[in-house]
């Protein structure tokens, strides 16, 4: 096999799933989203491919794809080598293009095409290495992992020497927590009994079958009617989720009442983008046992450098594409390690599970080195369209051992559900479930 040593050439495609269709994947916010990605594949003059993923909702998906597009010539002809021995500063480059970064900066449609491209590339050189990504992150030295990371903005809370020392701190016993993710795995908790357009029959039902699957951790949906959500409370409780439904005062008051129900964290109650709301909301619930969670609609390090010192969230909810793909999402997972705040990455959404699983054995063995408070989560749907899905135990993501990131789609399910065009796009909007993009208002 000829060792790849520069890339040629990069696809975009716009790939699409009718989950509106079911409900899978509602919320109070995203009533009805069609759980989609931007697929980035990145092509060599060796034998390897790299495959990185951004999830969206359906709509919106064309304009993270020709974002995508337009970082071709950021990426394409370039040598790897010089990519992977100066990682960090290739972010860099990427991210401070001086007229793209006028539409973020690293925010919004252009970071999410980011992480898509960077993605792809940490996979082609996870599958470089013959090791899964997460065991490339666990394997790798310090400095060489420090390097990868662009410490501009958060370096008044965390220096590239504080990140080696941290790592180097936790090398002395790593060996034994990769023993133990390879035999349990890393606990994690279920959204899929819990989207909000679900009927009540059908909770119980799944989160009966979850529980005998192993599942004693559960996310439900909230924030739409309060009578709802105190009955669903009584059928299972855990995590709530909000989605960013409401504003400070009427986060507390709503959370004040299903306070009786324990649940273990408040997600999303206000706007992504309210540090501040958040700080408030946690100094009001935290006394009632509930912390605040966000972090799926973090737009960058930065913000999360200050929700961590504004104590404005309990549980810091990564997510692997909102992010500006691997480099950053290491330096928030080293900030939340020098915090002591647990990291709970977000998974629900096409191709989450599988990427942010590598995140997780990461933080434990390396990182955090602790599972107190701690779970990721899981969403059922969207598994066996992926070439290499997670796989569950008992609770549990056990550590996958392909090569790379692992978030490529079946070559024949890429195909039916590229949109506009693959044959189950089309099959729909015959049927007369879905109309194309532009012709409606809503589906
Ligand atoms: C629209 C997405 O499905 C969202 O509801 C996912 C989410 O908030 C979560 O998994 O958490
Ligand atoms: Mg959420």
């Amino acid at each position: 096999m000829s060792r790849p040593t520069k890339i040629t050439a990069m696809h975009v495609k716009d790939i699409r799933f009718p989950t509106s269709l079911e409900k899978d994947g509602s919320d109070a916010m995203h009533t009805a989203p069609d759980h989609s990605v931007a697929y980035v594949i990145l092509e060599t003059d060796g034998d390897l491919q790299g495959t990185g993923t951004t999830f969206t909702c359906g709509r919106g998906t064309e304009i993270v794809c020709f974002a995508a597009d337009t970082m071709k010539n950021r990426v394409v002809g370039r040598r790897l080598d010089d990519i992977f021995n100066n990682f960090g500063a290739y972010w860099h480059e990427i991210t401070c293009d001086s007229q793209f970064r006028w539409i973020g900066p690293e925010k919004g449609v252009t970071h999410l095409a980011t992480a898509a491209v960077v993605n792809a590339l940490w996979d082609l050189w996870a599958k470089m290495e013959g090791k899964p990504l997460w065991k490339m992150l666990v394997d790798m030295e310090p400095e060489k992992l420090v390097n990868c990371l662009d410490f501009s903005y958060i370096e008044d809370v965390l220096t590239k020497d504080e990140a080696v020392a941290m790592l180097k701190k936790k090398d002395a016993t790593k060996d034994k927590r990769e023993a133990e993710m390879l035999k349990t795995g890393y606990p994690i908790y279920t959204t899929s009994c819990g989207w909000l357009g679900y009927s009540d029959e059908k909770i119980t039902k799944l989160a009966t079958e979850a529980m005998s699957q192993g599942f004693s951790r559960f996310k439900m949906k909230v924030g739409k009617d309060l009578q709802d959500d105190i009955r669903r409370a009584a059928i299972f409780r855990k995590c709530v989720d909000a989605n960013q439904v409401w504003g400070v005062q009427d986060a507390i008051d709503w959370m004040t009442a299903l306070a009786p129900y324990k649940p273990l964290w408040i997600e999303e109650p206000t706007s992504p983008d309210d540090i501040l709301g958040h700080a408030a909301i946690a100094k009001a619930l935290n006394p009632l046992g509930i912390g605040v969670a966000t972090g799926e609609m973090c737009q960058n390090r930065v913000m999360f450098k200050q929700f961590l010192q504004a104590n404005a969230l309990q549980f810091c909810q990564i997510d692997a594409c909102r992010l500006g793909g691997v480099n950053e999402v290491l330096t928030v997972i080293l900030m939340a390690a020098k915090f002591n705040v647990p990291v709970c990455p977000h998974a629900g959404g096409v191709g989450l599970c599988e990427l942010v699983q590598h995140y997780s054995f990461f933080d434990y063995i390396r990182c955090s080195g602790s599972l107190e408070n701690r779970m990721t989560e899981f969403a059922d749907h969207l598994h066996k369209e992926m070439c290499a899905p997670v796989k569950v135990r008992d609770g549990h993501y056990m550590p996958p051992q392909a090569p790379g990131f692992l978030v490529g789609i079946v070559p024949d399910v890429q195909k039916a559900y590229e949109y506009p065009d693959g044959s189950a796009w089309l099959d729909l909007f015959e049927k007369g479930l879905f109309k194309r993009d532009h012709d409606h208002e809503d589906n």
